[in-house]
């Protein structure tokens, strides 16, 4: 899947991911009024709505875009019904041919690790049949736990050529309280940094880990520093756009072959109607405006990583 990933990073000419984040209140009226005529005003109807909308969104931008990033609690607050509406996007995602990052961020001691793990990245064992539940490319995992509820994820990931990204350095306001804490005199970030590039050693693909790191594009000095503690891993860049990381800050997340980084976006796409340099596309046409938000996107990424 790294493979995969880097091949369709290269075709598009787009190192970035669209965050699948569908909240009810960024979907446009009429489609939750068409969502909530069928099914009336219940996690079903919300359900609905949040599929009707996630597949017009993922219909406007597929041919542009390498990958995906749902993110699971958007579709858990709303019950079963929101986790079928997760897996329904996965599913079609995948048919469209785009990596899907299944951000779960998951993390717990070993037993129970093994088990998301199967959950989301591998297959489930009922009798003498195996079955692959949520089945995303890759996942978001929490390190806190160490070693042990690391590598139930790895050995999955390797069974199934399918991938991670650790959480390192998170990109929102208080992620310093603990991630910066000095231990042996460097911040805890860097020592989880080493850490996911030893975890990574053992799966490589062709030029890349497939165990990657999350490095929020609010800290771009840290990202700078963490580009040479592990140059073989992926980092997945969230915090650009809505929470005010801008391209010019995530030049050094990229290594010299133009890869290794992947820039998040969710409320920045997925609602760009709302913004007023959209506002012309009106909320009919919700998926236009995200169409071009990619597109503006993408350019200003690109260039940035030229200058
Ligand atoms: O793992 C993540 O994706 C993540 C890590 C992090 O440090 N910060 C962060 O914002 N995220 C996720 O990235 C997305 C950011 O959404 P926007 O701020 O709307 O672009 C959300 O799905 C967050 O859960």
């Amino acid at each position: 899947m790294i493979n995969k990933l880097c091949d369709k990073i290269k075709k598009t000419n787009a190192p970035i991911v669209v965050g699948l984040d569908p909240m009810l209140s960024y979907i446009p009226e009429q489609v939750q009024k068409a969502a909530f005529d069928a099914y009336g005003e219940t996690l079903e109807g919300a359900a609905e709505a949040i599929w009707q909308y996630n597949k017009a969104i993922v219909d406007a931008v597929h041919d542009l875009i390498p990958a995906v990033k749902p993110q699971i609690a958007m579709y858990e607050q709303f019950g079963i019904e929101g986790l079928k509406a997760f897996q329904k996007t996965v599913d079609y995602c995948r048919e469209k041919d785009l990596v899907v990052i299944g951000d779960v961020k998951r993390g717990d001691i070993g037993s129970t690790s093994a088990a998301y793990a199967v959950g989301h990245l591998g297959k489930v064992q009922v009798g003498s049949k195996t079955y692959s539940a949520f089945n995303e490319d890759f996942a978001t995992v929490n390190p806190y736990l160490g070693t042990d509820g690391i590598k139930p994820f790895v050995d999955v990931c390797k069974e199934e050529k399918k991938g991670l990204f650790i959480l390192v350095k998170t990109s929102n306001p208080s992620s310093g309280e603990f991630q910066d804490q000095l231990i042996d005199g460097r911040p805890l970030y860097e020592h989880v940094a080493e850490k996911v590039a030893a975890w990574g050693e053992d799966h490589m693909g062709d030029s890349y880990s497939y165990i990657g790191a999350v490095v929020g594009a609010t800290y771009p000095e840290v990202g700078k520093i963490l580009r040479k503690v592990m140059p073989k891993s992926f980092i997945l860049v969230p915090g650009y756009g809505a929470q005010g990381g801008k391209a010019s800050d995530l030049v050094h997340y990229f290594n010299e072959d133009g890869l290794g980084a992947i820039v998040n976006s969710s409320r920045g796409i997925i609602a760009a109607y709302k913004q007023e340099k959209y506002a012309q596309f009106g909320p009919e046409n919700f998926a236009d405006a995200s169409r071009q938000a990619v597109l503006d996107m993408i350019e200003d990424i690109n260039g940035a990583l030229q200058k």
